[in-house]
């Protein structure tokens, strides 16, 4: 089960509000997109949401219960992937996804087949070896994505997780996501580019004025 509130979050950056009063729930098999032009607070809005921002008016809450309160809950609840890839360009991707679940603290018991299976849904057995450095962009946005196939999380929050990947991983990647509502999970994701397959059951407009709409 997924509930995910956000009440009246508000985000003041350089004595302009980016947004204000907003308020939205995602819960069990929901897609949330949020829109907007560039510098009008996705990225903010998905790190307030993640609980990596703590400047914020407002609150947010993990099944009910608020995110300062239930972060060992929440952080384990969940997987973000940011603008950036977060990938270390000097290990090869198995030595990133080692280290990636390494940090999150988990058991280690299966890690190898986790890894490997990991690699092999996103594409990249035969570059397992490979310093990430060496990979192209969007091999090295696809590590980023295997983190998603490391363990069943009911929560998904994806900062333009589109971005470098070619036309047969935006079919894929919108597959996963549909699989994942399907399995009773839920996303939240900004993207730039249109989604081809996937209708979110909400998006969340920021007009770049500090102004926002929450379409359903
Ligand atoms: N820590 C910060 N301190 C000051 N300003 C910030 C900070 N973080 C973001 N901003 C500003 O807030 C605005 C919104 O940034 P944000 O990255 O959330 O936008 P975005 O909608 O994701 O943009 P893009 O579409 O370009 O990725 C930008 O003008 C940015 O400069």
């Amino acid at each position: 089960m997924v509930h995910l509130s956000a009440c009246a979050l508000g985000v003041m950056r350089d004595e302009r509000a980016l947004f204000k009063d907003l308020t939205l729930t995602v819960g069990t098999g929901q897609l949330c997109r949020i829109e907007g032009p560039n510098g009008s607070g996705k990225t903010t809005l998905l790190r307030v949401l993640c609980g990596l921002i703590s400047d914020y008016d407002g609150g947010v809450c993990w099944q009910g219960t608020p995110i300062e309160k239930a972060r060992h809950a929440y952080a384990a609840a969940l997987v973000y992937l940011g603008h950036r890839t977060g990938v270390k360009m000097a290990l090869t991707p198995i030595e990133n996804l080692q280290a990636f679940w390494g940090l999150s603290g988990y058991p280690t018991s299966d890690l190898d087949e986790r890894c490997w299976r990991a690699l092999d849904a996103v594409g990249l057995v035969a570059f397992a070896d490979l310093p990430v450095g060496q990979l192209s962009a969007g091999q090295q946005r696809r590590v980023a994505l295997a983190r998603l196939h490391l363990r069943e999380v009911p929560l998904w929050l994806l900062d333009e997780p589109f971005t470098a990947v070619d036309q047969s991983g935006v079919l894929q990647l919108e597959t996963w996501i549909r699989a994942h509502c399907e399995r009773g999970g839920a996303v939240v994701l900004t993207s730039h580019q249109p989604l081809v397959e996937l209708k979110p059951d909400l998006c969340v407009c920021l007009d770049g004025q500090g102004g926002h709409r929450v379409v359903t």
